[in-house]
């Protein structure tokens, strides 16, 4: 209720964030089902509540941010709602709220007041009072404590004693300041030149008040019998220091103010610390506001001038002109400077946040070790629920990377991750390994996709990176063979967009021979074929080899000669890229398989990974009798790959992907009846899915 507001319509905007269904219930917004930008829908109290009664009666949580003279009508005209569902308000003054909310709704009550405006950059380190009402509110105050904000329980009735003190009296005396400074006639530049931090800060608040909605202070102020007379006892106070002052009792003032001293005693010293912190913030703001106004000017200083001419006239009006943008972009800084605070603040949150993780991490591979302290089906998990939470801006992409990043640093506090991969540096293969285990993994080149294997067999690195299959070339039928006979396990899958570039030190006209690898060369061979045609195409054993040997080769004043490969390659071995992103699917994608010394357990969506061998294979139905204890357990094949085996007993292998783990009672099922009617079976692993 009240959703279209200044201060609701900032609760629905958090509320949102964390995916929930807000329905605004304002007659300051559409009518229900019509979207934003729509007329007002309007009406009278009765007849909004009327309109959007079904919401009201559905919804988990009403929450009323409307005008405190009519909020306790508000609440008294609401349909009954549902018996569990929490109903709440913001409303500045507590007493009349809650008392009509208990009245209102028999289940659970919680009166909330925002100690903050509409204005805040956002929730985190503000106050919210809460004024407890009846029954199990947790769940609201939990959301809130997660937003960052600090709740303080207080009963109403002291809440609003409190509130005399801290609004009603406070906004009066400077409401007292403000009318004063006008009946005066101040002008508040010639103030305002003469005032240092401390006299501009104390200025800007009290015009801060005056930007606000007058009705809402008004009411604030006079929520009460109390407040009024607290207003009253104030005013004889400034008279009776007004008759000390005439009277020159300077003892009697200098006793007075000694004595508010010893009342604030306690807090003198973290109040003078704080207050410096806070003005030397605000020297720094104003100072960063000046230099972005002086930069704007100058930027744009040339434009008016040029066209002005030189009459006096239109020089004036060029004056007035830069005038107007100074003042636009002091305009723009001052409206920029509190998202620059908060993001300081937020990114001093998230250094804490991080290193308490990081240390998190280290406990555990204190217990652990680091290459047990890795667990595939965890990372995989976290990464999913973290992407099914993700409120926006962000895309889901972007926080996979970003939190990649963060475990991948963190895994490596105690010790890196080395990885193998084939080398040379540079390869796919190694930005494969990168963006699975992140940048504080040690990537370590290997010779041979063999070679790649056997480091991890020899334990000398934990993880090993292989291709598997391309997205236009098919598989890649070494590793196929290979995990024929490695015992090591599947653990991961890597999918990687893979895009070429044209790399050399010459010019693509003079090109005469491109290296690469020969999936490289087959990726690529209808731009080969179009634009470097009749140039000789020699296939070597990886991309950054083929980068290493140009590089090589233009070293020696040859430079007729290109590579084809990944752009960290034309980095490593210092090319140029002659012409980005060449190959011929913009869609092409390698997928890669992460071998380690054991299968990580389920991760709730697997992929299992085998190669089999039927016997006979050359007899008709073979294939068709291997495949059918799949269908027959309802388990799914994402994948059959047919491998000749050279001088054995049968004439092929198939390597197989199943979607499930293999764990999965289900494909536990199918797997054992494939191995029993198999002549070969070596289960690779099961790991999560990617994507
Ligand atoms: N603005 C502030 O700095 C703070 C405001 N509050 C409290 O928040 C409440 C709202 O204040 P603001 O957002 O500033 O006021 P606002 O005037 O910006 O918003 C009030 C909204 O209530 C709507 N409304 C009026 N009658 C309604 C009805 N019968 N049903 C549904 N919606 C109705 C209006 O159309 C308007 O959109 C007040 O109770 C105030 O005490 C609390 C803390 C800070
Ligand atoms: O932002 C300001 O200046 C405020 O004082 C905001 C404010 C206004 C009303 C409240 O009940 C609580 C906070």
């Amino acid at each position: 209720m009240g959703g279209a507001g200044a201060l609701g319509s900032r609760f629905v905007e958090w509320f949102r964030g964390d995916g929930d269904l807000v329905h605004v219930v304002d007659p300051a917004a559409p009518a229900p089902g019509l979207a934003e930008g729509h007329a007002p829908a309007g009406g009278s109290p009765a007849e909004v509540a009327a309109r959007d009664a079904e919401v009201l009666a559905a919804a988990d949580l009403v929450l009323v941010a409307v005008p405190i003279p009519v909020t306790p009508e508000v609440i008294a005209g609401l349909p009954p709602l549902r018996p569990d569902a929490v109903l709440a308000d913001l409303t500045s003054v507590k007493g009349p709220a809650l008392e009509a909310m208990l009245a209102a709704h028999a289940g659970p009550v919680a009166g909330l007041h925002p100690m903050f405006g509409p204005d805040v950059a956002g929730p985190a380190g503000e106050v919210v009072v809460h004024s407890p009402g009846r029954g199990d509110v947790h769940w609201l105050l939990e959301r809130l404590t997660g937003w960052g904000l600090r709740v303080e329980p207080v009963a109403a009735a002291e809440h609003d004693r409190l509130m005399g003190l801290i609004q009603a009296l406070r906004h009066t005396v400077t409401a007292a300041y403000g009318v004063n400074l006008r009946r005066e006639g101040a002008d508040l530049d010639t103030l305002l030149a003469l005032s240092s931090p401390i006299y501009r800060t104390e200025l800007m608040m009290v015009g801060r008040l005056f930007a606000q909605d007058p009705g809402l202070y008004h009411d604030i102020i006079t929520a009460s019998e109390a407040n009024l007379e607290l207003l009253e006892r104030f005013h004889q106070t400034l008279g009776e220091l007004i008759t000390g002052l005439r009277a020159g009792d300077r003892e009697g003032f200098v006793a007075e103010f000694e004595a508010v001293g010893e009342h604030f005693a306690t807090h003198s010293e973290g109040f003078l610390t704080e207050s410096r912190e806070l003005l030397a913030a605000a020297k720094e703001l104003r100072a960063a506001a000046r230099d972005e106004a002086q930069e704007a000017a100058a930027a744009g200083a040339g434009v008016p001038a040029a066209g002005a001419g030189a009459d006096g006239a239109a020089t004036g009006e060029a004056g007035d002109a830069e005038d107007g943008a100074a003042a636009r972009v002091d305009d723009m800084a001052a409206r920029l400077a509190p998202h620059r605070v908060e993001i300081d603040r937020i990114d001093r949150e998230l250094l804490r946040l991080i290193s308490a993780r990081a240390a998190q991490a280290r406990a555990i591979g204190a217990i652990k070790g680091t290459a047990a302290a890795y667990r595939p089906e965890r990372e995989a998990q976290v990464l999913r629920g973290l992407v099914e939470r993700n409120p926006g801006p962000l895309p889901d992409n972007a926080v996979r990377r970003v939190f990649r990043e963060l475990m991948s640093e963190c895994l490596a506090v105690e010790r890196p991750l080395t990885v193998s991969y084939l080398g040379p540096r540079g390869t796919f293969t190694e930005q494969a390994a990168v963006q699975h285990f992140g940048g504080a993994a040690r990537p370590v080149p290997a010779a041979s996709l063999e070679g790649v294997l056997r480091e991890v067999e020899a334990r000398q690195a934990d993880y090993a990176v292989v291709p598997v299959e391309n997205s236009t070339e098919g598989s890649v039928g070494r590793t196929l063979d290979l995990l024929t006979r490695t015992p090591l396990e599947a653990v991961g899958e890597v999918r990687l967009r893979i895009e070429h570039q044209l790399m050399g030190r010459g010019e693509v006209s003079g090109v005469r021979r491109v290296y690469a690898h020969s999936q490289a060369l087959a990726q690529c061979q209808d731009f080969l074929t179009r634009h470097l045609p009749g140039v000789e195409r020699l296939p070597v054993s990886s991309n950054a080899e083929a980068a290493r040997l140009v590089a090589e080769l233009a070293a020696q004043g040859v430079t007729d000669v290109a590579a084809l490969g990944p752009e960290s390659a034309a980095a490593v071995y210092g090319l140029n890229v002659l012409r980005p992103g060449v190959q011929d699917d913009p869609e092409n994608t390698t997928r890669f398989l992460v071998l380690g010394h054991e299968s990580p357990p389920p991760s709730g969506s697997d992929t299992t990974s085998l190669v089999v061998a039927p016997p006979q294979t050359d007899r008709d139905g073979a294939l068709l009798g291997m495949l059918k204890p799949l269908a027959e357990h309802g388990v799914s094949m994402t994948r059959l790959e047919s491998r000749p085996m050279r001088g054995g007993l049968w004439q092929y292998l198939f390597y197989l992907e199943l979607d499930g783990h293999a764990q999965d009672p289900q494909v536990a099922a199918a797997l054992e009846a494939l191995r029993a009617g198999s002549v070969f079976y070596r289960l690779v692993g099961s790991y999560p899915r990617v994507g």
